[in-house]
């Protein structure tokens, strides 16, 4: 890996492009880099991003006040090479020994995350049954609706949007099996495709899905505009570090099985601080940040300052 690294330096000093392919994946290169995470960020930016989305299979969201050409216009960050990746296995979303089981077992940590940084945000007594009670929440990237549900249970009025429409089948035959579930509202959409009807929301969240778009801070952009005034944007997603290298990639997808080999590129992961930077490119502040670990010993993942493989955030729009 080191001899590699030292080659890509070579390649990547003699190319005229100033972060050849090759270097963007190679872990160890990366991390020497100084100057790679702004480039990263502007190549994020520009040179990934998509050609424009397909029609999707619903109509274009409206909120039926006629105003829609005067919102602003988000390009697609939709990478359908990624989306089709989940569409294939969208009927294991909610086998718990299946390639979900990683979110299933994360997923009371992450809750507890949202529970507390939400009630807090929005002065919601977080001990009573249905804290959510009252907000507006979306899913962006809902899968087969693991977050979605929860968050219904909790009081919230959601929504949840996925790409693949297989994964909203999905998602809405399970919720339709539980009252405290069946009034979630399911699109097949983007973030971008919602943008456009002015839809406004308390919180919007979306978890493990900006390391599979095309364009963060498209991405990014259109959560926010999504975001109330006075609302919340939570996000989590994998850091791109060594240790996310070894076990998120290595260990998950090719020594245990975990996920299917292929499901993460390293290159596309992004560490606390670009995330950071992005959101505040699309003025979203970051005001809290948590990593989750997890423990081989019980099987269990916990909140942690250790933010080093999996992290997730919290803002807020604006300078608040
Ligand atoms: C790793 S799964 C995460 C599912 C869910 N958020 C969870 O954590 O349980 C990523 C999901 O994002 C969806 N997705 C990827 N890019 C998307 C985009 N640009 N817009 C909407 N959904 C997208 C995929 O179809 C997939 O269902
Ligand atoms: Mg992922």
């Amino acid at each position: 890996m080191a001899r590699r690294s030292l080659h890509l330096f070579r390649d990547l000093y003699r190319s005229r492009d100033p972060f050849p392919k090759p270097f963007l994946q190679n872990p160890i290169a990366t991390l020497l880099h100084p100057a790679i995470s702004s480039a990263l960020l502007q190549r994020r930016s520009h040179a990934f991003a998509a050609p424009p989305p397909p029609a999707m299979q619903n109509p274009k969201p409206s909120n039926g006040s006629g105003d829609e050409n005067k919102s602003p216009t988000f390009h697609s960050s939709l990478n359908e090479a990624e989306v089709a990746k989940f569409s294939a296995i969208a009927e294991t979303w909610w086998d718990f020994e299946g390639p979900f089981k990683p979110l299933h077992l994360m997923n009371p940590t992450r809750i507890s995350f949202v529970r507390s940084t939400l009630c807090r945000h929005f002065k919601k007594d977080p001990y009573c049954a249905r804290p959510f009670q009252g907000l507006k929440i979306i899913d962006v990237g809902c899968g087969g609706g693991i977050l979605s549900e929860p968050l219904a249970r909790m009081g919230a009025t959601v929504t949840g949007i996925d790409a693949a429409e297989k994964n909203i089948k999905i998602a809405r035959i399970h919720a339709a099996s539980d009252p405290l579930t069946s009034s979630i509202e399911y699109i097949c959409t983007t973030a971008e495709e919602l943008v456009k009807g002015n839809k406004k929301f308390d919180a919007v969240i979306s978890l493990e899905v900006i390391e599979h778009v095309a364009d963060t801070l498209e991405f990014c952009k259109s959560l926010a505009a999504l975001t109330a005034p006075t609302g919340a944007t939570v996000i989590s997603t994998i850091n791109r570090s060594v240790r996310s290298y070894a076990t998120a990639i290595i260990a998950a997808e090719y020594l245990l099985n975990w996920l299917p080999k292929g499901t993460h590129q390293w290159s596309r992961f992004l560490t606390p601080e670009e995330l950071v930077l992005i959101l505040q490119r699309a003025s979203i502040s970051v005001q809290e940040m948590a990593g989750f670990v997890y423990n081989p010993l019980t099987g269990e993942w916990s909140l942690s300052d250790d933010t080093s493989v999996n992290f997730i955030v919290f803002g807020t729009k604006g300078s608040e």
